[in-house]
């Protein structure tokens, strides 16, 4: 991997190798842009193949969460972490530690959160070493887990595309298939449940389940079966790359509405279901809801506050529809053209020169 011609080309700002022998921390931190403000983002722990699949995923990663806080209205630029290692084996305090220190040599470019593999607990070590983090224990008056308020907003962004597809925002009546039932989902079927929408559940873990079955009254398919049961909206909330050549034809949903990350295989994915009619709710837009949570803490957290601008996802996806249609194109391309215009239009205003005076009169 050529890394600076990655980095030239993807347009990133600063790529950071973060290395702990006591501990073991081995953590790559990607900053992409801070055209809109200090890079906001999480850590996700995995175990990669290669140091390369972990550096592609971090920079991969931290170009979405520039879109992703640009759509949401967020005056934050994008970054991500990826440490390296099995979450279930390989963490120790000494590590998130070592990680919040790195975290506070870069000043304030970058403040994390919670990503798939850490914890609110993760968070909290973190915050031992460093005020630029966020998602920690609710007692230190912060958010906590993002999962459920992420739950909320891909409800909201339902009913906005709802509402596109069907022209009624209400989901009472309608069938929703939901893949995968963890944290996301669960809050979302809470919802979808109360507002008497019919929910069609599955998941590889069957006491997720088993949950839905008995507390929504949901019914239970097998997970190669949720692309094809009749219903109304899809909901991806498990896995990426699910819209792909495979599971496209077998989709009898007006409308897909989730909130796993890189739904679409490729855009070319997004180019199919916008020609077949399907209304897709893009990926970044939808699920921006924990994001947007955490970012309140920057401001001292308000819970109110921040469910209130968790519902701009509506309008958010409703501006996004609209682009669409204005410009004819799919919606995947009308966010990316929305976060995109937000920035390039921050980046035109700080081009012009400005001078604070004190310089021109020392001249005199
Ligand atoms: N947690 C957040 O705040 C947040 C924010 C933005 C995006 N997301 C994305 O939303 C998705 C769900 O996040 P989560 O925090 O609820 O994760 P989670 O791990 O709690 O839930 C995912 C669920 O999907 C199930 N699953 C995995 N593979 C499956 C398969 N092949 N078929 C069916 N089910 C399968 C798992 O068993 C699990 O129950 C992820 O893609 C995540 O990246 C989460
Ligand atoms: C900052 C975090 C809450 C971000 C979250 N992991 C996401 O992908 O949106």
């Amino acid at each position: 991997m050529e890394i600076f011609k990655y980095l030239e080309q993807g347009d990133y700002e600063q790529l950071v190798f973060c290395q702990d022998k006591n501990s073991g921390l081995k953590a790559v931190i990607a900053i992409h842009d801070t055209t809109l403000g200090p890079a906001l983002g999480g850590t996700r722990m995995w175990t990669y193949d290669s140091e390369e699949k972990a550096i592609e995923d971090a920079l991969r990663l931290a170009k979405g969460m520039t879109y992703k806080n640009a759509a949401a209205g967020l005056d934050l630029g994008g970054g991500k972490t990826v440490i390296i290692g099995d979450p279930k084996q390989d963490k120790n305090p000494e590590m998130f530690r070592a990680f919040g220190r790195y975290i506070q040599s870069l000043n304030g470019r970058y403040i994390t959160a919670e990503d798939v593999g850490t914890t609110v607990q993760d968070m909290d070590l973190i915050h031992m070493e460093t005020d630029f983090v966020t998602g920690i224990s609710p007692e230190s008056g912060s958010s906590g887990n993002p999962s459920p308020t992420t739950g909320y907003g891909v409800y909201k962004g339902m009913k906005a595309a709802a509402k596109e597809a069907f022209g009624d925002a209400s989901l009472e009546g309608r069938t929703v298939a939901v893949q995968g039932v963890g944290n996301v989902a669960y809050a979302l079927c809470e919802y979808l449940h109360e507002e008497g929408a019919r929910i069609i559940v599955t998941d590889i873990n069957q006491e997720a389940v088993k949950r839905a079955v008995d507390t929504f009254g949901a019914e239970a398919v097998e997970p190669d079966e949720i692309y094809s049961v009749d219903c109304d909206i899809y909901a991806p909330c498990a896995l990426g790359a699910t819209i792909n050549d495979k599971t496209i034809p077998q989709l009898k949903a007006k409308v897909i509405a989730g909130s796993a990350n890189n739904q679409l295989k490729t855009n070319a994915h997004g180019d199919q279901i916008h020609e077949m009619g399907i209304v897709y709710a893009p990926d970044y837009v939808i699920n921006s809801g924990g994001v947007i949570n955490v970012a309140d803490e920057l401001n001292g957290y308000n819970q109110q506050r921040a469910m209130k601008k968790v519902e701009t996802i509506y309008d958010n996806l409703i501006q996004v529809f609209g682009i669409a249609r204005r410009d004819g194109i799919p919606t995947y391309a009308a966010a990316d053209r929305l976060a995109e215009e937000r920035i390039q239009s921050l980046k035109q205003s700080r081009s012009q020169f400005l001078t604070n005076g004190h310089h021109i009169l020392s001249r005199r």
